[in-house]
């Protein structure tokens, strides 16, 4: 008999109190759920156990095991694109035209190859936002996942670093120089992903499928890439677009004088590798690259994360740092250059107005 004269059924009893664990366990369990994961994210590497790959919604992403997809995804879309060139079944097609009336080409390396690395990446990082030059077919979906393995020189060089998955903008170009791809002009082609961290580009791969050649640099981090030990500051050679040219000779012979060497080359993954010391006997040199047109963010992304981690620039034309969240495009041309007087460079192009793109 309990106090007052209420009784207590013993089956009311184990009622209530199951109902009271239920609400509990409700209240705790997203809790616990959310404490539990964020203390696996936010595991510290050092000698430690491995975090996780991949990231909760709203959790954290490690900017190594990013590096480490971003490479597995070039060197695997990389394999698409060889084998759609190599059994020349390239299927090309106009996709539509540049502003400047240029025909945009499209093969099935391009979509193959985005296809690959975009469920590549989108399976080990579902919570970051992937921006792709091509459309991803989400009823031809493929399954790649990630063995979550970090390769040796990655391990060695670079550190575990976590940031916010929401601060995180990933950019795919699954085929750079598509042109010169339709022309079998397999040098300049390359496979090239981007990490741009709140706009800024931090992580950066660029592959060369024909060669198996990947650079890959990481800003504050480290690389397996570096600058020559020289450049030429008061005749540089100008490394510009063969396809997509404007008035980009013009500029640089008004800034750097007639006898200036101009290299029209392909691709903005194979000119900012121009720049840099790479064992490829198939890769021109240069001290500067420079772009008058407009140009779409996946193109240089890549390009402008492995200068920036190695002291060096890529800017508009006026100097501006280009941001590398919202819209894919950027207006203001590119200028790049690394261990050079950038501003001074800058400073001596001529009046965009009357040059440039408009
Ligand atoms: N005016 C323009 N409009 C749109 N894309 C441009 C462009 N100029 C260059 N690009 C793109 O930038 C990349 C490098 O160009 P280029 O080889 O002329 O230097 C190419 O990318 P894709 O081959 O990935 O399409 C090319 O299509
Ligand atoms: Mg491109």
């Amino acid at each position: 008999m309990a106090p007052m004269g209420i009784r207590l059924s013993p089956l009311g009893m184990a009622v209530f109190c199951l109902l009271g664990l239920g609400v509990l366990y409700h209240l705790y369990s997203g809790f616990l759920a959310g404490r539990f994961a964020f203390f696996m994210l936010s595991e510290p590497a050092a000698g430690g156990p491995e975090a996780p790959h991949g990231s909760a919604p709203g959790g954290a992403v490690d900017l190594r095991e990013l590096l480490a997809v971003s490479v597995l995804a070039a060197v695997r879309g990389g394999e698409e694109v060889k084998r759609v060139r190599e059994g020349n079944v390239l299927n090309a097609k106009a996709k539509g035209k540049t502003r400047e009336g240029a025909e945009e080409q499209l093969t099935t390396g391009d979509l193959l190859s985005n296809r690959r690395m975009f469920y590549l990446l989108k399976g080990a990082f579902p919570a970051v936002q992937i921006n792709s030059e091509e459309r991803v077919d989400t009823a031809d979906q493929e399954t790649v996942s990630w063995d979550h393995s970090i390769p040796e020189d990655i391990k060695q060089k670079i550190q575990p670093k976590e940031v916010p998955a929401e601060s995180v903008t990933v950019w795919i170009d699954p085929l750079d120089a598509t042109q010169e791809y339709t022309e079998d002009l397999r040098q300049y082609v390359t496979t090239m992903v981007c990490v741009a961290v709140n706009g800024k580009p931090v992580i950066g791969v660029i592959h060369k499928p024909f060669s198996s050649y990947t650079a890959w640099a990481m800003v504050d981090g480290g690389s397996n890439v570096k600058a020559r030990s020289s450049y030429n500051e008061k005749t540089p050679r100008i490394i510009v677009s063969r396809s997509h040219a404007g008035k980009v000779e013009q500029v640089a012979r008004q800034t750097f004088g007639n006898k200036t060497v101009i290299i029209p080359a392909g691709g903005a993954g194979y000119k900012v590798l121009a720049l840099l010391d790479v064992p490829e006997k198939n890769q021109e040199e240069a001290d500067v690259y420079i772009h008058v047109t407009y140009i779409k963010k996946w193109d240089i992304c890549a390009g402008n994360a492995v200068l920036r981690a190695l002291g060096g620039h890529m800017t508009t034309l006026t100097g501006e740092e280009i941001s590398y969240t919202g819209s894919d495009g950027n207006e203001g041309g590119l200028i790049a250059s690394i261990n050079m007087n950038h501003k001074a460079l800058i400073e001596k192009l001529p009046d965009l107005e009357k040059t440039s793109h408009k």
